[in-house]
């Protein structure tokens, strides 16, 4: 296989489940990790690396080095594998998840913004995703009629905060996740629901279902439910741990046990709560955004532009989503029909989210 971003929260544990079912590592693909990635070599034995600084160049241990963004291409282009992992955060997954369809690949897609900004123009029949809800839907779902998808939130790390403290509370606060070890973009998308947000869009590409929405479930041991048109609802219950959608993204079917098995008399109850719009002022536009998912892509870059400005300090997390939302009202006529268009919009909704 192919993995882009190894050194990460979903690449690690890609490596994990590549090494237990002995699948070959053909390339690795990293961004400033040289330290893990040098180990990840030395374990793995790559063909092929890439990285995204010309400056690291001379750190890597290995004797094929791609840099940047055309190296990423440039080495998916090398190589044989028929599957390639996007473990990449943001924005710059995109190109290579487009260019790994192009090459007839299969992608295992954790980098969900490809789905968010450009799903309508992916042929999601290549891909499988790496995401726990999505995960849960796809195990859930037979031949029988759906009438609805429900995905599950944690909350994220200000979800039993008292609304006063919400404007003061730091970069560092929101990385506390109370269920899941994940990199910091996904962390803080969880504590503004952005990620869930972003999830009911990766749901409608990939299964093609209008009626969505999404509950919190504190513990993060319900993923997914499925409401079928005969009155039945199905559950997807498993560990918070993404070994077990990674497995299945990398091997297609497992037979033996990848987490342990859920005690419900250790976990005792569920409880469920509604998402409210004063701790997630993002969730305002969530049916506007489900009525017009193209224009996903104004909210990722938005987005990705307020990460950055709550990390320097200059907006809170509650003024990040604001400005997000205001940014979708100012492009609220968009609606990429190429691949070329979206990346055209991206740079123009980062421009005015810059002013
Ligand atoms: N973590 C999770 O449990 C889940 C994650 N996801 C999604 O999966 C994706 C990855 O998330 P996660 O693993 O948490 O993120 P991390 O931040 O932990 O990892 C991101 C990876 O991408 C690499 N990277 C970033 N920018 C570049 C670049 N310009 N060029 C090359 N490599 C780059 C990083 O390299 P380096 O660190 O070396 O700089 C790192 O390997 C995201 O889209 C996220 O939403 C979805 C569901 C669950
Ligand atoms: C592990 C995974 O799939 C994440 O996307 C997770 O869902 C994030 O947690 P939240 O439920 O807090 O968004
Ligand atoms: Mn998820």
């Amino acid at each position: 296989m192919v993995l882009l971003g190894s050194t990460g929260s979903i690449g690690v544990n890609a490596l994990i489940i590549a090494k237990r079912f002995g699948i070959e590592v053909e390339a690795l693909v990293a961004g400033k990790n040289i330290a893990l990635l040098n180990e990840q070599i030395e374990e793995h034995h790559p063909k092929y690396v890439a990285i995204s600084d010309e400056k690291d160049r001379p750190l890597v241990k290995h004797h094929e080095v791609f840099v940047g963004k055309e190296g990423m291409i440039a080495l998916l282009q090398k190589t044989q594998s028929f599957l390639v992992v996007n473990a990449l955060v943001g924005f710059v997954g995109l190109a290579p998840s487009i260019e790994a369809l192009r090459l007839g690949k299969r992608l295992a897609l954790a980098n969900k913004e490809s789905l968010v900004v450009a799903g309508h123009l992916l042929d999601t029949k290549k891909i499988t995703p790496i995401d726990s809800e999505h995960f849960g839907l796809w195990y859930l779902l037979g031949n029988r009629p759906v009438s609805k998808m429900t995905i599950t939130a944690s909350g994220g790390a200000f979800r039993d905060s008292p609304l006063e403290v919400l404007p003061h509370m730091s970069f560092h606060d929101a990385l506390k996740h109370p269920n899941w070890s994940m990199g910091a973009k996904i962390t803080i998308d969880s504590a503004t629901m952005t990620n869930k947000l972003f999830e009911l869009l990766e749901a409608k590409w990939l299964f093609g279902c209008d009626v969505l929405d999404a509950v919190i479930e504190p513990k993060s041991i319900i993923h997914a439910f499925v409401d079928f048109k005969d009155g039945s609802t199905t559950a997807h219950l498993a560990r918070a741990d993404m070994k077990l959608p990674i497995a299945f993204a990398l091997r297609g079917e497992i037979e033996e046990a990848i987490l342990p098995p859920i005690d419900l008399v250790e976990i005792g109850s569920f409880s469920f709560r509604p998402i409210e719009v004063a701790r997630y002022p993002i969730w305002e536009i969530k049916e506007d955004v489900l009525a017009h998912p193209t224009r996903g892509v104004v909210i990722n870059a938005a987005n990705e532009v307020g990460i950055a400005r709550f990390y320097n300090h200059e907006i809170s997390i509650l003024e990040l989503a604001k400005r997000t939302i205001d940014a979708y009202r100012f492009f609220h006529d968009v609606h990429p029909q190429s691949l070329d268009e979206v990346f055209e919009i991206d740079r123009e909704v980062r421009k005015y989210c810059l002013k």
